[in-house]
């Protein structure tokens, strides 16, 4: 964690959930009050849900966001979803460059910077994601291919208000493995260096989520690492008892 920020804990529930899901999100959102004042709370369903669940959390601390955006406002782009319309939905949040988009729909860091501009124009906060390979990784390359996707994906106008960095290991995402602490120390005090140099002042207070098969059992151990500022959660965000056990050790930092 780093001192005076409070940590974001944000849900991605990917391509599940339908309505009859909205009854977990609403007990998330419930639960989550207790540790409102100690960390955020946001759950980016599919785009299908998105107008339902933002009435469901409505009148709670609580945040609802899109998954993904295209670049522009409105255009021939059948099946795409412009940041404008998400917000119109109830959105404040975008996740834009998650490895799966990278990887399935050839997403490159440059189109990631232009999606997070994209929610900026919308009022969204956009959240850019990054991360190695295990190939990269087995190669020694980790901090490098950071540096390369920090500079790549994150446009100069990033502020701590409009961004936050998640940073997610593609290795770590849905196989339960998780870098140990010292790795995740390294990774994220490198991206804050990066960041730092790149934007000054302003990445100071920047949130740097870290995401990867987080479960209750291990998010005391990975939110207690200097510069994690939260967790993107994947599975374990579909539960309200798994995310809401998240919540609690992000709280009790
Ligand atoms: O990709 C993720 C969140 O965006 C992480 O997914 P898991 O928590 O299921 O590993």
């Amino acid at each position: 964690m780093t001192p005076d920020i409070r940590p974001l804990i944000a849900g991605n529930w990917k391509m599940h959930g339908t309505r009859s899901s909205l009854s977990e999100l609403k007990a998330m959102a419930e639960g989550f009050a207790q540790y409102a004042g100690n960390a955020d709370g946001l759950i980016c369903p599919p785009a299908t849900l998105l107008h339902e669940a933002a009435a469901t959390v409505r009148g709670l601390a609580f945040s609802i966001g899109g998954q993904d955006c295209h670049a522009e406002e409105k255009g021939a782009h059948t099946g795409d979803i412009s940041a404008e319309m998400l917000a119109d939905c109830g959105a404040a949040h975008v996740i834009v460059g998650h490895s799966e988009r990278r990887t399935d729909h050839g997403e490159s860091d440059e189109t990631v910077a232009k999606k997070a501009r994209a929610a900026w124009r919308a009022g969204l906060v956009a959240i850019i994601c990054i991360g190695e390979t295990r190939d990269q990784r087995e190669a020694g390359e980790t901090l490098r291919v950071l540096s390369r996707q920090i500079s790549g994906s994150v446009p100069d106008e990033a502020t701590a208000h409009n961004t936050v960095i998640a940073y997610e290991p593609v290795w770590a995402i849905g196989t339960g493995l998780t870098p140990t602490a010292d790795d995740v120390a390294e990774a994220h005090a490198h991206l804050r260096a990066e960041l730092r140099q790149r934007l000054g002042e302003k990445a100071e207070r920047m949130r740097i989520l870290y995401g990867g098969s987080v479960k209750p059992s291990n998010a005391a151990e990975l939110l207690a690492v200097p510069n994690v500022d939260g967790a993107l959660v994947g599975g374990a965000s579909l539960k309200a008892d798994d995310f809401l056990g998240i919540a609690r050790a992000a709280a009790q930092r």
